[in-house]
């Protein structure tokens, strides 16, 4: 190894999303070392029996999505198998890790003791049966027993309408909730779907020794010690009080028994040191054993942090889920509760601060983009991009709603809903005209929802930065930008939670108070076009109206 590269400190973000896991390795320049991603489909569908994209829709409600927890243990392992395949840097150079997990998702640990064993984990390879031996390193190998429920309920899941409406009503209304966790109940939020399980799956409830957030699991799997909870992350969970930064005592007793017990008491903010890496990994991949676990937290969080470099930058992630994110000052929490959510802001850990974060978050994003690709018969995005320029801005009136699964905002509508110039509702649109309908469809509810959040658009944003897999999209990038009226900007990682994880692990181990997120590269992707701009306004009050028709009539 040459001395310049021992001198080299890198740090590794980590981004446990969805469909995939991935990862980045930054120099203290924020020069990208390394990018790695290993997708949940072809052997994860085939050993772990989930579908194509990584999760497992149950076939007798399809409101009810998990992930199995050995996909996350396995994608992980491969994962850095496949980073060290690169031979682009050393592990022993990777001095802090952080990064994030999809939000809302949880674990349930049965027992710490596999965990604890990763701490003092001394590996013993027999050369001549290495093969046999290395798959006794699998991590789902040396966790198998760990775990109280195999299958994680997921933030794509549903299923707990009837759980939410109990924690409303025991809390007094929707509006106390939201003023206390700053949300109203959602399907998808962690409180009603471990009420579910201790309600309907007592068994599996009693048996858990501590719940877990997907973030904070893989931060505890590095550790090899439980992690605890995030202030960001533990905001999507209906049981945190956003403004206390503790956990409310009255939203914990509604959802489970002894519940503090199982999460724990300690909560952190996402940019805290929690200890040194696992032995394990120190042995396995040769991570220096003095190399620092950072706090995880949700992956819009830790894009938030990469991406939000001032209050007028809103961010938007095209995902799985399409999101969206801004800050809000939390002296005034909105007197009427939010089509939203308010969350811990990872970018202060000042808490007379006061500064939430706004998270928006629409489940019918990617995938939805992909089905109707799929529907019109175009074999890549290319060919979108050819159907869409047979037609033009606001689509010769045509509107599009695609909640092919149950949307979150509006909550829990599912179905497709079409619609011509004259507001009438139809079967279906014709292919160019469908192309064009699901993506300003999409970019109008964008629109809507942070205008209802009481976004001043005009007055207090400046630009939208833009990430996840959809963002190298120039056609949507274009149609975002006509429709907000605003100049969008593509960071160089559209994987920005990792890049968050990260930058916040540089921050925390060289003691930097987020200095680092002003200095990301962002690079003008489109500029708004001030004709279309205007003719979206009109469109967007039609949508509007459309939509309030489309959930009333489906009420
Ligand atoms: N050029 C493109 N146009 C539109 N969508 C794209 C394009 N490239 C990738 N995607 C979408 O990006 C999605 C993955 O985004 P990503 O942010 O990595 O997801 P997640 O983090 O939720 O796993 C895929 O579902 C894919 O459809
Ligand atoms: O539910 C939410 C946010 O509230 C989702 O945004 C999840 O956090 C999943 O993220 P992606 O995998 O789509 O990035």
């Amino acid at each position: 190894m040459s001395n310049e590269k021992v001198c080299q400190r890198l740090y590794l973000g980590l981004d446990l999303s969805t469909q995939q896991i991935k990862c980045i390795v930054i120099d203290e320049q924020l020069q990208t070392i390394a990018e790695e991603a290993v997708s949940f489909n072809d052997q994860f569908s085939l050993i772990h029996h989930v579908q194509p994209n990584g999760f497992i829709v149950d076939k007798n409600d399809n409101r009810c999505i998990t992930t199995p927890v050995f996909v996350f243990l396995e994608a992980l392992d491969v994962l850095f198998q496949k980073l060290r395949n690169q031979k682009k840097f050393d592990f022993s150079n990777i001095v802090g890790i952080s990064g994030c997990g999809q939000q809302h998702g949880s674990v349930y640990w049965k027992t710490k003791t596999e965990l604890e064993n990763l701490k003092n984990f001394h590996v013993t390879i027999d050369n001549n049966t290495e093969k046999s031996n290395e798959k006794d390193l699998y991590l789902v190998n040396l966790l198998k027993s760990s775990f109280s429920c195999i299958n994680c309920p997921i933030w794509m899941d549903s299923s707990t309408t009837d759980e939410c409406q109990l924690i409303e009503k025991s809390i007094g209304s929707a509006q106390n909730l939201f003023q206390i966790t700053g949300s109203k109940a959602y399907e998808r939020f962690t409180g009603s779907q471990i009420m579910k399980i201790a309600n309907k799956t007592s068994e599996i409830y009693e048996q858990t020794e501590r719940i877990q957030l997907i973030s904070n699991f893989l931060a505890s799997i590095l550790l090899g010690e439980y992690a605890p909870i995030d202030l960001s992350d533990g905001s999507g969970m209906n049981l945190l009080d956003i403004r206390q930064y503790k956990w409310s005592k009255e939203c914990l007793n509604i959802c489970g028994k002894d519940l503090e017990k199982k999460l724990s008491d300690k909560l952190v903010h996402p940019r805290t040191a929690l200890g040194t890496i696992a032995k394990y990994f120190v042995e396995r991949y040769g991570f220096n054993s003095q190399c620092q676990i950072v706090s995880f937290t949700g992956d819009n969080p830790s894009s938030f942090y990469a991406l939000a470099s001032d209050a007028k930058t809103v961010v938007i992630s095209l995902g799985t889920s399409d999101t969206v994110m801004a800050s809000i000052s939390g002296y005034e929490m909105p007197k009427q509760a939010l089509d939203g959510h308010l969350l811990v802001n990872p970018l202060t850990d000042d808490r007379e601060n006061k500064l939430l974060m706004l998270l928006l978050c629409f489940k019918n994003g990617s995938l939805v983009r992909e089905r109707v690709r799929e529907e019109i018969s175009a074999k890549d995005w290319n060919q979108i991009s050819e159907l869409l320029s047979k037609t033009s801005p606001t689509n010769h009136g045509y509107i599009g709603f695609f909640y092919d699964d149950h949307e979150i905002l509006p909550q829990n509508i599912q179905g497709r809903f079409y619609f011509n110039a004259d507001d009438q509702q139809i079967d279906d649109l014709e292919g160019a005209y469908k192309a064009r309908a699901v993506l300003e469809g999409q970019c109008l509810a964008k629109r809507l929802y942070l205008q209802r959040a009481n976004i001043d658009l005009t007055n207090k944003v400046d630009r939208i930065v833009i990430t996840g897999g959809a963002s190298v999209n120039v056609d949507l990038v274009q149609i975002l930008a006509d429709i907000f009226g605003k100049p969008v900007y593509a960071t160089f990682a559209p994987n920005s939670g990792a890049l968050g994880g990260a930058l916040r692990a540089i921050d925390v181990i060289n003691h930097k108070p987020n200095s680092t997120t002003s200095t990301v590269e962002c690079l003008i992707a489109a500029q708004p076009r001030h004709e279309y701009t205007v003719i979206y306004d009109e469109m967007l009050v039609r949508y509007a109206k459309l939509e309030d028709k489309i959930v009333k009539g489906t009420k």
